[in-house]
């Protein structure tokens, strides 16, 4: 499926198709390149690509192949596509310095604007500081009273639970690392997120839009028949640019005016003061780009893993009674959760774990680019090449989870701990090689924090209708880069009187 366009724009295709087919067969050295599906002449499967659940077709590519290596040719723009962790470890870990780059997609760099991605050393290091495995564990405060006030807003109003993550992941994230209160009723940052997120989501997906495919499509002016990405483009890029200057803007003014709370930003910048001057225009604007970064990378991704935890306890309600008889036993019945319970709740650690590995919510992680020639497995991996991790497919590999569609919490457990000897899904779920998740370690602590307390005092059911029949979710998700849900009704009530005790006296504060 390719997105529908004009009779005027395809006349322009054909010519520049032209163009980068001849150019791309020169190039061609002696190695074969991977196995893929057929292809045309000049389009090659530019018409089979699909838009939506790339990586369900990338995988029955790749079964069919025969090959967890797979390589598809997008009209001269080439995929390939890894589908087994020895694969992925062969290239991103081993080969990093050539793997690790970002693909420069003209529709999102070029026309929306998000050129402040966090390739560089500097980003990298501003980054790692800050949320390494120990430093995280400064968030801890955070992400308890983030989980606490979600509870109290489910209490307040259970009915649109996904509007409850939204605000619990910008809120946190906003807080760490802006040191900006985006709790307060009308906070204008985290909409502004919404609108620039939704553009990075749709537009991250290689083959979303052709000018990806034909960058000279970006020349193209906008109200020329066809081009609505034009249009598109313009609104989106004024989100983003939003998004990256306005929260900065204020945290610095809080910081200028003396009243910033501790954050990422207030203390990067005071950092910044042993830089020599010359330099510090140039930091500054790594700082706000590393600092965009987190909120654009870690807001929809914490949000759309909390909806999946819901829909796996509609799917599996079992698994939610065998978690919440855990947590009774644990704590007591009423009791919220803390970080030094973890240990002793191995079920509610592996309901976390097969959360991240069930429907994962960043399916092809986040595609990387290599810009030289390389060989793998004698295959030819040509400069220019996107270069995705089917993380899907890694994450439902039958031989590794057996029964791979179905959640089930036990497969990651022995004798009632977790076992060692079963690939966890933080392997593929966040990412590979150097590009790997920088906030994971933050990311998997406030999931923890937030499904050991929902589970402890909340009853998360099926909707029903008004003759009493349950509702079953579709459990579908959004098409983009990262799979949020689609919205969905069910029913959240407190688990007993002593739990909505506990929720009104914890730490949440709205
Ligand atoms: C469950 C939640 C999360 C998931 C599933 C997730 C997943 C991912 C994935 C798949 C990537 C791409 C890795 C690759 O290129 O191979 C990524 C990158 C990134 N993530 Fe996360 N993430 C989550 C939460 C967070 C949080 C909370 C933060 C920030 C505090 C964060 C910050 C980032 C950043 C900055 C990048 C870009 C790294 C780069 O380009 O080098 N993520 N994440």
């Amino acid at each position: 499926m390719i997105p529908a366009i004009s009779s005027s724009l395809w006349s322009i295709l054909a010519l520049i198709i032209l163009f980068y087919g001849t150019r791309w067969k020169r190039n061609r050295s002696r190695l074969p390149l991977p196995p893929g599906p057929k292809t045309l002449p000049l389009i090659g499967n530019l018409l089979d690509m699909p838009s939506e659940r790339q990586w369900e077709a990338y995988h029955a590519w790749s079964k069919e192949c025969n090959s967890d290596i797979i390589h598809i040719d997008a009209a001269g723009t080439s995929i390939v596509v890894l589908s087994s962790m020895e694969a992925v470890r062969d290239l991103f870990d081993r080969r990093s310095s050539l793997y690790s780059d970002r693909v420069r997609l003209p529709m999102l760099v070029e026309l929306m604007g998000w050129d402040f991605g966090i390739g560089e050393r500097a980003h990298r290091k501003l980054f790692h500081d800050a949320f390494n495995v120990n430093a995280v564990k400064q968030f801890h405060p955070q992400e308890r009273v983030a989980a606490h006030r979600l509870l109290r807003r489910i209490l307040n109003d259970p009915k649109d639970i996904m509007k409850h993550f939204r605000h619990l992941a910008a809120v946190l994230i906003m807080d760490v690392t802006y040191g900006i209160d985006a709790s307060i009723p009308g906070d204008p940052y985290t909409n502004l997120a919404k609108e620039a997120m939704h553009g990075l989501s749709v537009a991250s997906l290689p083959g979303r839009f052709l000018v990806d495919t034909i960058p000279a499509l970006k020349y193209v002016p906008s109200w020329f028949p066809g081009a609505d990405f034009q249009r598109q483009a313009k609104k989106w890029r004024k989100a983003t640019r939003d998004l990256l200057e306005m929260p900065f803007a204020h945290a610095k003014r809080d910081i200028a005016l003396g009243s910033a709370s501790p954050s990422f930003t207030s203390r990067s910048l005071a950092a910044l003061e042993a830089s020599p001057n010359n330099k510090k225009r140039e930091h500054e604007n790594v700082i706000k780009g590393t600092a965009a970064n987190m909120y654009s990378a870690g807001s929809d991704t914490t949000a759309a893993t909390l909806g999946t935890f819901v829909y796996a306890m509609l799917a599996n309600p079992e698994a939610q009674r065998k978690a919440q008889a855990e947590l009774d036993v644990v704590l007591g019945p009423g009791h919220l959760p803390d970080f030094a319970d973890e240990v002793a709740l191995p079920y509610v650690s592996a309901v976390v774990k097969e959360v991240l590995r069930w429907k994962n919510v960043t399916p092809i992680a986040f595609p990387h680019f290599v810009s030289v020639d390389d060989d793998y497995r004698g295959y030819r991996i040509p400069a220019g090449s996107i270069v995705i991790g089917n993380t899907w497919a890694i994450l439902h590999d039958e031989d590794m989870y057996p029964d791979p569609h179905a959640f089930k919490p036990e497969r990651f457990l022995l004798g009632g701990k977790l076992n060692p000897a079963v690939q966890g899904p933080e392997v593929a779920a966040f990412g590979f090689g150097r590009r790997i998740c920088p906030g994971r370690h933050m990311a998997t602590s406030s999931l923890f924090i937030t499904v050991a307390s929902m589970l402890a005092t909340l009853d998360i059911k099926k909707a029903r209708d008004e003759h009493g029949n349950e509702v079953e979710p579709s459990y579908e998700f959004f098409p983009g880069l990262i799979s949020t849900p689609l919205p969905f009704k069910c029913s959240i009530t407190p688990r007993s009187r002593q739990a909505v005790e506990a929720i009104n006296a914890s730490s949440g504060n709205d």
